[in-house]
């Protein structure tokens, strides 16, 4: 596998170009089926935010367990060993998700495609075709690695102790704004907040900035880079695109993402939280 500028954990597309007929290269477009369905690029198999979600909770956006994603990729006819390179049009934010989830199930075969589809798509083929899936009985080898991983009682315990990230918006932050899935507007007391996309040219290419773009972004996170810290934001999914940022390309060791986050968090009347708006816009 050829490397990028960024380290391994991207692939640039020229690069995905020359490996994608592969044999052992599985291609995941992680964005809506619908779009999916529209069109892609040639070969990709389609994973979503529902089918990583688990249903044994009663609020939504937790982690499907080990044995739900291997049953996902068996049926999507992956093989372990497979190398998996994930893509979508949301500046990585939903495929780092399933970057995320797969450290936690120690499989490091995995790159995320620097750029959008739909830049993509300007350059390079897109098809409307899916290819015949043979399914596999997909077993991950290792065992789970959950060094990039907190749950609610270790950031409650994290409080004050450790550098707590937001990486929502500054609405979602403040409690103005509460999203869909919410129990309530507000923050993890003492947490600071970047958002996640100061790390994308969002308004462009959608790729990545530079590293010392992204040194520049996160200086005040960087202070801390021998330390553990935690990121979060409304189902983990932003966060982990941070995580992601953090440890591949900045290169932080010790970065959990909170599975639940705000979602979970606002859920329980006991955790304390923050909130300086007095007026909430549900969305
Ligand atoms: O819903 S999200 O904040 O995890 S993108």
């Amino acid at each position: 596998m050829i490397l990028s500028q960024h380290k391994n954990s991207l692939i640039e597309f020229d690069e995905l170009q020359k490996v994608l007929s592969f044999e052992d290269v599985k291609v995941i477009d992680f964005r809506k089926p619908q779009h999916y369905q529209k069109d892609h690029i040639p070969g990709a198999l389609n994973v979503w935010r529902s089918h990583i979600r688990s249903k044994n909770f009663p609020y939504s956006g937790m982690k499907a367990s080990k044995e739900e994603v291997e049953l996902l990729f068996s049926d999507l006819g992956i093989k372990n060993g497979d190398w998996i390179i994930i893509y979508d049009d949301m500046g990585l934010c939903d495929a780092a998700r399933l970057w995320w989830l797969l450290q936690l199930y120690n499989y490091d075969k995995v790159q995320l495609l620097n750029g959008s589809y739909s830049r993509w798509k300007e350059n390079y083929e897109a098809t409307s075709n899916t290819l015949p899936i043979h399914k596999t009985n997909f077993k991950f080898e290792k065992d789970p690695d959950y060094r990039m991983y907190i749950d609610k009682e270790g950031v409650l315990n994290s409080i004050g102790k450790k550098l707590i990230l937001d990486t929502r918006t500054t609405d979602e932050f403040s409690g103005k704004r509460q999203k869909k899935g919410a129990y309530k507007g507000g923050r993890i007391p003492e947490s600071i907040r970047i958002d996640w996309a100061v790390a994308v040219n969002y308004h462009g290419d959608r790729k990545m900035k530079t590293i010392e773009e992204l040194k520049e972004a996160y200086k005040e996170v960087l202070k801390y880079k021998e330390d553990t810290i935690i990121t979060y934001c409304q189902s983990g999914t932003r966060s982990a695109h941070t995580t992601f940022v953090l440890t591949q390309l900045l290169g932080m060791k010790h970065v959990q993402n909170y599975d639940g986050s705000w979602i979970e968090w606002s859920y329980f009347n006991d955790l304390p939280f923050e909130k300086d708006s007095i007026t909430t816009i549900f969305e």
